[in-house]
């Protein structure tokens, strides 16, 4: 058997809805307080890591938090029956109530940082909860991510999980989403590459004006000591500020990463000469290929508003790959015009795939927010909780358990409706059955 790069979906969760709690995301706040589908959001899910089993990849599942997140709002002062609490914080704090319900732990290209075990010094996978502490609704997702990933890597011959960062701008980190890796197959060791969007403890530094930069250095280089990476095996690039300002707020939303091919907007990054130059030199004999896309031929707009980067690049043999693009890629003209182009260029990329996440697409999630890349080895790949892994038996297994536990629509309204949580707790609780993941919840501790 090979080495593979393992997919981790995040199952949406019963509470998706739209609150705009994403300043700097522009989906997210352009459709706040609009109506959403938690049944269809979780089945386009589903079907998108079965389109991607079916394509013969490693596709695996990563259960969402538990919402709303009771804990914090008793923390925060409201207190009595769950129901009490729920109708205070209606009434008092609608915004901290609607965070607090959040499903954005599906988007698992931020639940951590991965490095495989062939860049590590002790041969094993190492994990780095992100701690999501730009935005208040992510960064009550860490501890519990840690339950998650230890109950679907829980063997510690092959797995180690790091506890997050510590909880402070200073140490911002968005996980997956500001990293990427590259190597000539899946089982060499290979250039992680760190792309942050301010120094922490340099204000003369560059960064964004506007908008805020979630990921810093500092924050990317304590993840690259945790992990025990080698200086010559990586690198830290500074993302282009302006692009941010312009709502590029992860690095996967304007640049996307597979083995040996960087794919690339123009503005990516802020040195972007020095970046793959330095790339290519710790790649070695492996020769990288850098598809730049000039904002002639997609601007920073059309690429924010159909997620072209946000696409995932698959190896779909030795030498091809394909493109995983939402369908808004294929309704963007000049996106759809480059895509046809792209795979009569030459490169691996050979073949376009277009995807249905449009719930997630209205809140900022494209397919490569949606996934955490796993490279494992195949007795790494044994040692992963099988009941986390997709199959057509997996697929109809949580297809019907979506049916039972989720409702069409949900509405700001909704949350402080006592039924909504008790919902999304029974079938979290039997979530957990099914992949087989133990008391990963607090409501499941108590
Ligand atoms: N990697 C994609 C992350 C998208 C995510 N959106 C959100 O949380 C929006 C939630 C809302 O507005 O209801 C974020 O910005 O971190």
């Amino acid at each position: 058997m090979q080495n593979v790069e393992m997919n981790f979906d995040g199952l949406v969760g019963p509470t998706h809805n739209y609150a705009g709690l994403s300043y700097g995301n522009v989906a997210s706040f352009s459709n706040a307080k609009g109506v959403s589908q938690p049944k269809a959001a979780a089945k386009q899910g589903l079907l998108k890591m079965k389109t991607l089993h079916d394509l013969g990849l490693a596709q695996g599942v990563l259960a969402p938090q538990a919402r709303p997140d009771l804990s914090v709002l008793k923390r925060l002062g409201f207190s009595g029956s769950d129901a009490q609490i729920l109708n205070q914080a209606a009434k008092s704090a609608p915004a901290i109530l609607a965070a607090c319900y959040s499903a954005s732990s599906m988007w698992t290209a931020n639940a951590a940082t991965v490095s495989p075990s062939a860049d590590t010094p002790d041969g094993r996978v190492h994990f780095t909860p992100a701690n999501l502490t730009n935005k208040f609704h992510r960064s009550i997702e860490p501890v519990v991510t840690g339950n998650i990933l230890r109950a679907t890597f829980a063997d510690q011959q092959h797995f180690v999980h790091h506890n997050h960062l510590p909880e402070n701008d200073h140490f911002g980190d968005e996980g997956a989403a500001n990293h990427t890796r590259f190597c000539a197959d899946y089982g060499q060791s290979g250039v992680e590459l760190f792309v942050y969007g301010k120094t922490a403890f340099d204000i003369s530094a560059p960064a964004p004006k506007k908008f805020p930069a979630r990921q810093t250095l500092e924050a990317s280089q304590a993840v690259a000591r945790l992990h025990g990476l080698s200086t010559d095996k990586t690198v830290f690039a500074l993302q282009n500020p302006d692009v941010i300002d312009q709502g590029v707020f992860h690095n996967d939303v304007i640049s996307v990463g597979n083995r040996n091919v960087l794919f690339y907007h123009e503005q990516a990054f802020a040195n972007t000469e020095h970046v793959l130059n330095e790339i290519q030199s710790k790649m070695g004999a492996t020769h990288m290929h850098f598809i730049c896309v000039p904002t002639a031929a997609v601007s920073i707009l059309d690429a924010v508003k159909s997620y072209l980067f946000n696409t995932q690049i698959v190896s779909i043999n030795a030498t091809d790959m394909a493109i995983i693009a939402p369908m808004e890629c294929h309704d963007t003209p000049a996106v759809k015009r480059y895509l046809d182009q792209l795979i009569t260029l030459g490169t691996p990329i050979k073949e376009v795939r277009y995807i249905d996440v449009k719930q997630s697409m209205q809140n900022g999630g494209g397919p490569a927010c949606l996934r955490l890349r796993v490279a494992l080895t195949p007795l790494e790949l044994a040692a992963v909780n099988p009941e986390t892994k997709m199959s057509e038996a997996k697929f109809a297994r949580l297809n019907t358990w979506v049916d039972k536990h989720y409702r069409d629509e949900i509405v700001a309204a909704d949350l402080a409706d006592i039924y909504l949580l008790n919902e999304s707790y029974a079938a979290l609780d039997e979530l957990t059955q099914i992949l087989n993941l133990g008391s990963i919840y607090p409501f499941q501790q108590v």
